[in-house]
């Protein structure tokens, strides 16, 4: 089956609505990357699509992020039935539900006080500290970078594997290992309303290769920006286009 939007032609294929379920990564994504994780624009029109979509595919609808649950509440509320924050560490299964987090050893308190000191020794640098880990991010000062990886790479050292190393967009993050976005698309595809339909996720990061393994493996789509599609607009505008054809 070939879809076109805005003279895009998209090749892949999905299943139908009444037995997908749509999982969704949020930075880079749905909305498109801002000079810091708090600029980040909701477009016009997105909040209505998903509105609609989350009707057409009978409430299957989660959005599974780096950020922490109540970042994607803020600029979500009530729109996906499930969110999975920190990479799956934090997963709400439901509107209103208890968020239910992985056991996972804590972050040495010197690693975020070296942290700390380090981006305060790096003007535009930023320390984004998480329950389970933390981000050190250098978009506005990109020559810290290695700088940046240097200093974690020796925590990582320090760790044993208990935690490990991800390359970001543009920032170095520190995170438990044992959970990633792969675990939340399994975990979430238990329970209804995504039991017994095919997992759609999209993704466009380093991070969300897990979520996208994960729903090939069982059985349904797994997409990524730019490899699927070129850009967030264009993924914006292809979820439109699947909410319009069922007008
Ligand atoms: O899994 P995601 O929903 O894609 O979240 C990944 C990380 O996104 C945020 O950082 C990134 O986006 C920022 C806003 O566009 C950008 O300024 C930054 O450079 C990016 O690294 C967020 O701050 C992280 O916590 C998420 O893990």
């Amino acid at each position: 089956m070939v879809r076109t939007v805005s003279d895009t032609e998209y090749r892949f294929q999905i299943p139908a609505l009444d037995q997908a379920a749509f999982l969704f990564d949020f930075d880079g994504t749905l909305v498109d990357i801002a000079p810091t994780p708090e600029a980040v624009v909701m477009p016009d029109g997105l909040a209505e699509t998903l509105r609609q979509l989350r009707v057409l595919c009978g409430d299957a609808l989660a959005v599974i992020s780096g950020r922490p649950i109540d970042q994607i509440d803020h600029f979500l509320g009530d729109i996906p039935f499930a969110v999975a924050g920190e990479h799956g560490i934090a997963i709400r299964h439901r509107p209103g539900g208890p968020i239910e987090r992985a056991a996972l050893p804590k972050v040495p308190q010197h690693w975020l006080e070296e942290a700390r000191a380090l981006v305060e020794t790096w003007p535009g640098t930023r320390l984004e500290h998480k329950q389970a880990g933390f981000v050190l991010h250098y978009r506005a000062t990109p020559e810290a970078g290695p700088a940046l990886k240097a200093a974690a790479e020796a925590w990582m050292r320090e760790a044993e594997g208990a935690f490990h190393l991800q390359a970001a967009k543009m920032a170095w993050e520190v995170r438990p290992t044992g959970i990633d976005k792969g675990y939340a698309v399994s975990l979430l595809m238990e329970a209804a309303p995504f039991a017994g339909r095919k997992p759609v996720f999209v993704g466009d990061d380093v991070t969300d290769e897990d979520g996208i393994t994960a729903a090939k493996r069982m059985g349904g789509a797994g997409l990524r920006i730019p490899t699927d599609f070129p850009t967030p607009a264009a993924f914006r505008a292809w979820v439109a286009s699947l909410v319009e054809s069922e007008r």
